[in-house]
């Protein structure tokens, strides 16, 4: 595989030729940001992995130091993880108010349930989160103004779990089969898109929701990067 600045280890490298690379980037003043595509094979250690970027360059903002000044009242991330920045966006973009609010996020995943679930908490709206232990997910989703949905099963949120007007942030990207496409599947949301647009007053589509805003935060991450090393107002 190559990306912008060279090659980059195989599925089957070691650990240590991955740590390797890193060190490079961290050192190379050519490299603005650095992301570690998840998940990595299982041979690796993804908390070493991680460890090894320089929080000046974690452009997905998965450094420890920086999901913890997310995590703390006071503190401020030199990045904020990408998918969860997006749906902020997405938000403010919508003139959604979050403040006062309560938010429900589905799933507490370290790349994007739990770090929507501190930012949406920074935002000041008031967040529960739900997981595969939850009792009675739908009575507690059915409760919220601001949906977040970053689980991996397609339909599982249905329009009777929404409260009329609340607002459905669909991060799922699920394949599922379909004859009728030309690559035999087609992407579709946690959410069940028909239904919630029925009781929803705002849901995001899949694809062309979440997954493109993602993108866009990354490379919004990777410019302020840029513009913070060249000290550049
Ligand atoms: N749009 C985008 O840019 C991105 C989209 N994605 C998509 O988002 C989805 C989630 O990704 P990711 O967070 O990495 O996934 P993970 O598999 O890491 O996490 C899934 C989370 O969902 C929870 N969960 C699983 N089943 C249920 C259930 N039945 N009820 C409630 N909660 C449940 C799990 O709970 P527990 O912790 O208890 O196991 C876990 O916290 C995927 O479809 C992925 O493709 C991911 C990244 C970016
Ligand atoms: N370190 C790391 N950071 C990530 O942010 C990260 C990751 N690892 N591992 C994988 C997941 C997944 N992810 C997606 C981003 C955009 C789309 C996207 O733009 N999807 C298009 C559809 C694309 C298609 O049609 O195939 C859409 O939703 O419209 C999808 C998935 C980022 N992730």
């Amino acid at each position: 595989m190559k990306d912008a600045i060279g090659a980059v280890p195989g599925e089957d490298s070691a650990e240590a030729e991955v740590l390797k690379h890193i060190a490079a980037f961290n050192d190379d003043p050519a490299v603005h940001g650095i992301l570690v595509q998840l998940p990595l094979p299982k041979h690796m250690n993804e908390e070493n992995v991680l460890n090894a970027v320089s929080i000046e360059k974690d452009v997905d903002g998965f450094h420890p130091l920086n999901i913890g000044r997310l995590a703390m009242r006071g503190r401020d991330p030199l990045f904020v993880p990408c998918t969860p920045k997006g749906c902020i966006e997405l938000l403010r973009r919508s003139g959604v108010q979050i403040s006062g609010k309560r938010a429900v996020v589905i799933g507490r995943s370290n790349i994007v349930g739990m770090p929507a679930a501190l930012l949406l908490q920074r935002e000041d709206a008031t967040v529960t989160i739900v997981h595969s232990r939850t009792k009675n997910p739908e009575e507690i989703v059915k409760q919220a103004d601001i949906v977040v949905s970053a689980v991996g099963q397609s339909n599982m949120v249905r329009g009777s779990w929404l409260k009329p007007g609340a607002v459905v942030i669909d991060v799922g990207i699920n394949a599922v089969e379909d004859a009728s496409c030309s690559r035999g599947y087609k992407l579709v949301g946690d959410v069940c898109y028909e239904e919630a647009s029925k009781v929803a007053s705002a849901v995001t589509p899949v694809p062309g929701g979440v997954g493109p805003m993602t993108i866009a935060m990354l490379l919004s991450n990777t410019l302020a990067s840029a513009k913070r090393i060249h000290n550049f107002q």
